[in-house]
């Protein structure tokens, strides 16, 4: 059974999302792209139990999620989702620390502090727990989000658009952080992007057009996607090139389609060491699927570039796998 969703009614009935049948594997980083409009909030918002669908099932795990009442619903999205919001979404009044583990305060559940330390040396956020948001810079703050949607070790992450207001360096931390969550931590992540280079750090790239999954990759290079993207969706693609012939700019090759509209959010695995089945499925089949294996370098490319984030001795960032090859 497909998943649907309709807004409004009669002539102004919006047609968000069509029969799509779509699956996250477990431990791996799912990239969902697509030009403004094409269902991608509309998707993600459906598959975190946000919003509820016309028609079709949404599984987490085994959790018929329209079986569920409001509190159950509730404490799902708190206990097994984690989010990673494209404008933090930090409470301005705490400190980082307390942002961090704000999920867990709210649950009345007790801090792993083991965990805690972990995710926030790989983080680099060590000395600036005490700080507040407004005395950190975005990418800091993304990384006190990206703490906080860890912290609980939900089944999976949702990313909506989480790098749009980072410049690239911030951007390629968090991203960086997301890549070795899957593969360190075998967590599970999905991120709306509508971003070549952002979507390159995933291990699969999901295309989707007025509300149906066109196209999918995997491991693809940021070339690749943009290639993909060109081919796809032609009408965007000319419509980049018109705006960058305005603006007096060449293609630099990091460009995504200029027009479309940022937006996102991300999720993880209830055991850091041990994913469990297929964490999302929109099909209400009851499916379940593989467990992929996961490596940093499943290409069996060199090491990638790396370089430290401030105040941290562990985090690595990381080239695009695959993009560091062309
Ligand atoms: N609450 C709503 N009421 C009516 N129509 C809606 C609503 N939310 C989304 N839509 C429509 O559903 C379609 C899909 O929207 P959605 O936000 O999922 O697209 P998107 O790919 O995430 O776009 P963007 O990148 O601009 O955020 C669009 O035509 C949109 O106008």
């Amino acid at each position: 059974m497909g998943l649907s969703k309709h807004y409004g009614t009669g002539s102004a009935e919006v047609v968000a999302l069509d029969d799509v049948d779509f699956e996250v594997i477990s431990g791996e980083f799912t990239a969902i792209m697509g030009p403004s409009g094409s269902g991608k909030s509309t998707l993600m918002h459906l598959m975190a139990a946000l919003d509820s669908p016309t028609s079709g099932s949404v599984f987490i795990g085994d959790t018929d999620v329209a079986s569920l009442k409001d509190g159950p619903l509730t404490e799902l999205r708190r206990d097994r989702i984690g989010f990673i919001f494209q404008a933090f979404n930090l409470v301005p009044t705490l400190s980082a620390q307390e942002n961090i583990v704000l999920p867990l305060a709210i649950a009345g559940k007790k801090v792993d502090q083991e965990w805690f330390d972990r995710i926030v040396s790989v983080l680099g956020l060590g000395n600036r727990l005490t700080h507040k948001p407004s005395e950190l810079s975005g990418g800091q703050q993304q990384r006190v989000a990206c703490a906080r949607a860890l912290m609980n070790r939900p089944d999976i992450v949702f990313g909506d658009e989480p790098t749009g207001n980072l410049d690239s360096t911030a951007a390629a931390e968090v991203l960086s952080f997301l890549r070795r969550s899957v593969d360190e931590f075998g967590q599970t992540v999905v991120m709306v992007t509508h971003d070549a280079l952002s979507a390159s750090y995933a291990d699969r790239q999901v295309f989707l057009s007025d509300g149906h999954i066109i196209e999918e990759l995997r491991n693809a290079t940021q070339d690749e996607l943009l290639q993909t993207m060109a081919r796809i969706y032609p009408r965007h693609d000319r419509l980049a090139e018109a705006e960058q012939s305005v603006n007096g700019k060449e293609p630099d090759g990091s460009a995504s389609f200029v027009e479309w509209k940022t937006d996102s959010l991300v999720g993880v695995p209830s055991s850091p060491h041990s994913p469990s089945d297929d964490v999302v499925e929109t099909d209400g089949d009851g499916t379940r699927g593989s467990h992929p294996e996961h490596a940093i370098f499943r290409d069996g490319s060199g090491a990638p570039e790396e370089t430290e984030l401030e105040d941290n001795d562990e985090f690595e960032q990381t080239t695009p796998r695959r993009a560091i090859l062309n």
